[in-house]
C-alpha cells in the first residue's frame, strides 16, 4: 500500500476561490475545541462544516467520483459512503495557525468509521509560509504538494500535522470517506 496518493487539479482555482469566499461570508469557529475545552497546543485554526454553506453540495458532487478512483487505484479500502460534512480550515499567521500530530480515527460516530481522509489546498502556496502538511505513515515524514486544488488522499489512520504558519493564511478543505471500520 503507498502511504499517500496526490491527485494535482482536484480543484481549480476559481473552485478553490468560490470555497473561500462562501466560507468567507459564513460564520467560522475556533477549531482548538475538544469537548468544550481549549486545546490550542494541538489545533489553532478556525473552521466551517461545508453542510452548514449554502450550495456548498458541488464540491462533494466534484470530490467523490475523483476519491472512489484513488482508492481503487491505491488503497483498495472497503468504502461505503461520504456522509459526513466536509470542513473548510483557515490557518493564520497572526496565531501560528497549525494542527499538531493526529489520526482522524476517534470514538465518535462518524469518526470511527474513517478510512480515507482527503486535503486539498485551496490557497496560492505564495500566500503563506509554513502550513507544511506533512505525513508520517513510516520512519519518514514526507510533505504534501502545496500547489493550489491538489489533493492528497492518506489512510485516516495515517499521522499527519500541520506545521505553523508564519505568513499569510493557508486555507484547506477536508473530506472523509468512510466504511466498516479498520480492524
Ligand atoms: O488542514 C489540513 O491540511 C489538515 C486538516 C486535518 O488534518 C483534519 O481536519 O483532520
Ligand atoms: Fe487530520
Amino acid at each position: 500500500m503507498i502511504p499517500f496518493q496526490t491527485l494535482p487539479d482536484a480543484l481549480t482555482p476559481e473552485d478553490c476561490d468560490r470555497i473561500i469566499a462562501a466560507v468567507q461570508a459564513s460564520a467560522m469557529k475556533d477549531a482548538g475545541l475538544v469537548r468544550g475545552q481549549t486545546a490550542h497546543h494541538l489545533r489553532r485554526a478556525e473552521i466551517a462544516w461545508l453542510d452548514d454553506i449554502p450550495e456548498g453540495a458541488w464540491v462533494m458532487d466534484r470530490m467523490v467520483g475523483l476519491i472512489a478512483q484513488a482508492n481503487r487505484t491505491a488503497f483498495n479500502f472497503d468504502l461505503t459512503d461520504f456522509g459526513e460534512s466536509a470542513q473548510v480550515a483557515r490557518y493564520g499567521a497572526e496565531r501560528e495557525g497549525h494542527f499538531g500530530w493526529h489520526s482522524d480515527i476517534g470514538a465518535g460516530t462518524w469518526a470511527a468509521k474513517r478510512k480515507l481522509t482527503v486535503v486539498v489546498q485551496l490557497s496560492d502556496p505564495a500566500d503563506y509560509d509554513g502550513g507544511a502538511l506533512e505525513l508520517w505513515p513510516d520512519s519518514n515524514v514526507a510533505t504534501a504538494p502545496r500547489q493550489r486544488g491538489l489533493a492528497t488522499v492518506f489512510p485516516s489512520f495515517e499521522l499527519h500535522r500541520v506545521t505553523p504558519v508564519t505568513r499569510g493564511t493557508r486555507w484547506s478543505l477536508t473530506l472523509w470517506a468512510h466504511g466498516p471500520a479498520f480492524r
